[in-house]
């Protein structure tokens, strides 16, 4: 059953076939109208309005954004569309219709530098294009819509889509021994988990009605820290309990492999703000890695 009150509007999800667009059909419910490209695209403006005015949403969650973040360095203009000015039109488009948005965003407007988890009160710091672009929207989809709460995430995977937990299963397949970074910390988030902290909070919204003080921006993410070696380390022991082998998993510096895009060395969020606010927790990073990991071998 849905988090959602079975009754009630129309809530449009952006985003296609995206992890957390994927997550939020499943576990939305018949609420739920996802729309992706090409009916839905940041790169056709003119699409926004009429996704609006066809759907009349009660709620907008914006789950579509550029997301590749090498790729960002040398495509600045369609990173820009995607993660700026699109989420900043259709922002100013859900205000012109009284509509509230949860608008997703990432730890990668952090350059990592602060040494403990960020609150939701840092100033932004991004230093790679992804990550500026994604703050730049934040900002503006705030500022075009009073209805905005800006939900960052991070290292988000799931069972299906593209992610670093699904590269890692299928790299463990392959081959004996893997290197990955031991010295980036961050909080990985099930695309599951932050679907249902969406839709709890989407339903708290529709129950209380809204309040001008829920406005801004929340850390949504996974509870507990690691590395991307740990994060490797645990997903492939969890596969090997599925009779998957083992590989020897070795970590590496940042240095030793290098990237276009600077990830940040410690985007670590505290989450606590979500708690306080709506009452909503993010379980324990380790819990989901594994039911994710099981869902992953269920389905194949
Ligand atoms: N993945 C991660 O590790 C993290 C993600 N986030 C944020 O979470 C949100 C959801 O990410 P996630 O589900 O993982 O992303 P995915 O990359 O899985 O999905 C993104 C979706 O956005 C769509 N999209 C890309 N460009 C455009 C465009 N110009 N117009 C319309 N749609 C577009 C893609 O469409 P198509 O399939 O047609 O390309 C795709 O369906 C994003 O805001 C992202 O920045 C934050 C932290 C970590
Ligand atoms: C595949 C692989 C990566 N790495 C390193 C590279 C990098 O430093 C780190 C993460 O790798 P990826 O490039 O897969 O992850 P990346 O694309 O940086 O993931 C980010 O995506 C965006 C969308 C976000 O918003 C972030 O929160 C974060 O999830 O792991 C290894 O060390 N070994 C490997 O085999």
């Amino acid at each position: 059953m849905s988090i959602l009150a079975p009754e009630g509007g129309p809530i449009l999800v952006t985003g296609g076939t995206g992890q957390l667009a994927t997550s939020l059909v499943n576990l939305g419910g018949r609420r739920i109208k996802c729309v992706g490209r090409p009916a839905f695209d940041f790169d056709k403006p003119e699409t926004l309005a009429a996704t609006l005015d066809a759907v009349k949403p009660v709620a907008v969650v914006n789950a579509a954004a550029w997301t590749a973040v090498d790729l960002a360095e040398t495509e600045q203009a369609g990173a820009a569309r995607a993660n700026t000015s699109g989420p900043a039109e259709l922002a100013r488009l859900c205000a012109e219709r009284d509509t509230p948005l949860i608008h997703v965003s990432t730890d990668y407007v952090f350059s990592g530098d602060k040494g403990a988890p960020y609150v939701e009160t840092d100033a932004v710091s991004p230093e790679t294009v992804y990550g500026s672009t994604k703050a730049e929207g934040e900002k503006l989809a705030l500022a075009a819509n009073p209805k905005t709460l800006i939900f960052r995430t991070s290292w988000v995977y799931s069972a299906h889509g593209k992610n670093f937990v699904r590269t890692m299963l299928n790299a463990g397949a392959k081959n004996p021994a893997l290197k990955v970074v031991g010295d980036q910390k961050g909080n990985p988030t099930s695309s599951d988990d932050l679907a249902r902290a969406i839709l709890s909070v989407l339903a708290i919204i529709e129950k209380d009605g809204w309040k001008a003080d829920f406005a801004g921006i929340y850390h949504v993410c996974g509870t507990g820290d690691t590395t991307w070696h740990g994060l490797a380390v645990a997903a492939l022991k969890d596969a090997a309990a599925h009779g998957q082998a083992m590989p020897e998993v070795s970590a590496i510096r940042t240095q030793d492999w290098p990237t276009p895009a600077k990830r940040p060395a410690d985007s670590r969020m505290d989450n606590s703000k979500l708690t306080r606010v709506f009452g909503v927790t993010m379980p324990a990073w380790e819990d989901s890695v594994k039911q994710t990991v099981d869902q992953i071998f269920t389905q194949a």
